[in-house]
């Protein structure tokens, strides 16, 4: 079952828990508009090369849409789908003004040249530029893409429409993007983290880590777990992966990944396959990479007793089945990565205000609503008596169907 039909499913279970009406459960189902547009670029040796781009708007009820955009060589149109589907029910989890969405460019970002990133994304942001805006459809980074694309997207658009920092969210500081934003996925899993483990009489001092990615929200959770006092015994790449029983010095891995270092060659660690990493014997698994890491091949084997999802969709259907029989814990994706819209949100009401906070400031909200989205997915646990994935999903949808139901039908 792929990322779409997996998603489709945890809605309709939730649709059906809630008693939603059919026709409003097929509505909130049909993504709002789909866009595909084909990019053309010079590369840097004279040559042509042809991108297909892809922007899913799902759904707007509860706020102009909002999500991230992956530049990957996997991005396909039912896996781009499948993730704006899942910040519709994302946002309304963690309370946002925000419908959902995302987009994705079929390509290899580590192979191309900063220039040819920068043309590719100017081409791509004209492409979409009408169908976008701080009202309509607010772009953030996600895998493959940064603050810097956030900047060239911003540049280009601004073309168009005048100067609109609102536009995307993620941005470099200096261009009106938020202290915190940064860090704000992998702080918001450390909160999500800290917020399971105290319901089970834990905490992430006591307690051992493994972690798969270590890119923006893979290291800066690893970072802020480390602070804290987890020990995290392994971690991998795409690269590979490594592991230390003792504990890896997470700030000496970042300094020697910060001087043009690979996991390989950091010092006293051991090299472990980069399977190995998903069932290494931990209390907690961290996925930060890619979606459907955790599937039937590997799901019987995992030692955590409790995932938590920084990345979207790393659990497919039948691993969350063979999990549960299991008595792992699964935190879902839509809670415990939401952290980074949360900030986003956080960014575009300052862009709107012309006001900057200060970190300590976004850093206290972040924290807030993460804590008060975990008690809300538990009262639906208990009130529709499920796991937390349905309990978020309900939650997610419930807000979502209201908001549409308030709107009215009338054509
Ligand atoms: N950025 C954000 O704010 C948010 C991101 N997410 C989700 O978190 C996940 C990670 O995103 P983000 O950290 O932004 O992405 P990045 O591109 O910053 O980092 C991705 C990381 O995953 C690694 N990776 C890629 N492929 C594999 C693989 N096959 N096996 C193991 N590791 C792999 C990369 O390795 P290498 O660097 O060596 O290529 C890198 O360390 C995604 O699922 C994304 O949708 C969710 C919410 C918000
Ligand atoms: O910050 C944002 O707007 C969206 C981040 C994102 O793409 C996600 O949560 O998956």
């Amino acid at each position: 079952m792929n990322a779409l039909a997996a998603t489709s499913r945890n809605f309709r279970q939730a649709a059906r828990l809630l008693g939603l009406d059919s026709k409003l459960e097929k509505s909130l189902l049909i993504p709002f508009r789909e866009i595909k547009v084909e990019c053309t670029i010079p590369k840097d040796d004279g040559t042509l090369a042809t991108f297909v781009g892809f922007r899913v708007q799902h759904d707007n009820a509860r706020g102009p849409m909002k999500g991230g955009i992956r530049y990957h060589p996997e991005v396909d149109p039912d896996e781009v789908n499948a993730l704006a589907q899942l910040m519709t029910w994302k946002t309304a989890v963690a309370a946002v003004p925000y419908g959902g969405a995302k987009g994705g460019i079929g390509c290899s970002p580590g192979e191309m040249s900063t220039s040819e990133l920068e043309r590719l994304t100017r081409v791509f942001t004209q492409k979409i530029h009408d169908l976008i805006g701080t009202h309509a459809d607010v772009p953030a980074p996600d895998m493959g893409t940064n603050a810097q694309t956030m900047a060239w997207m911003l540049d280009e658009y601004s073309k168009f429409h005048g100067h609109s920092p609102a536009v995307v969210t993620g941005k470099p500081i200096d261009l009106g993007g938020s202290l915190g934003r940064d860090a704000a996925t992998g702080r918001g899993v450390l909160y999500a983290t800290e917020a399971l483990l105290t319901e089970h009489g834990k905490s992430i001092s006591g307690s051992t880590f493994a972690i798969q990615g270590f890119g923006n929200v893979g290291s800066w959770a690893a970072q802020l777990i480390h602070q804290k006092g987890g020990k995290i015994v392994a971690l991998g790449d795409v690269t590979g992966a490594i592991s230390n029983k003792s504990g890896i010095d997470i700030p000496a891995l970042m300094e020697h990944m910060n001087n043009s270092g690979s996991l390989k060659d950091f010092h006293s660690v051991e090299i472990i396959d980069a399977a190995e990493l998903l069932v290494h014997e931990c209390d907690v698994l961290v996925p930060c990479a890619l979606g459907g890491v955790l599937n039937r091949g590997n799901a019987a084997d995992v030692k955590a007793r409790f995932i938590i999802e920084g990345a979207n969709h790393p659990t497919d259907t039948e691993a969350d089945e063979i999990l549960a029989k299991k008595g792992v814990i699964v935190l879902p994706d839509i809670y415990a990565n939401s952290g980074g819209v949360i900030v986003s949100y956080f960014e575009w009401v300052q862009n709107i205000q012309g006001f900057m906070w200060d970190e300590e400031k976004v850093n206290m909200e972040l924290q807030k609503y993460m804590k008060n989205s975990f008690q809300h997915i538990k009262d639906m646990c208990k009130s529709q008596n499920c796991n937390l994935r349905m309990g978020a999903f309900t939650l997610g949808v419930n807000r979502v169907a209201r908001a549409t139901l308030l709107r009215g039908w009338e054509a």
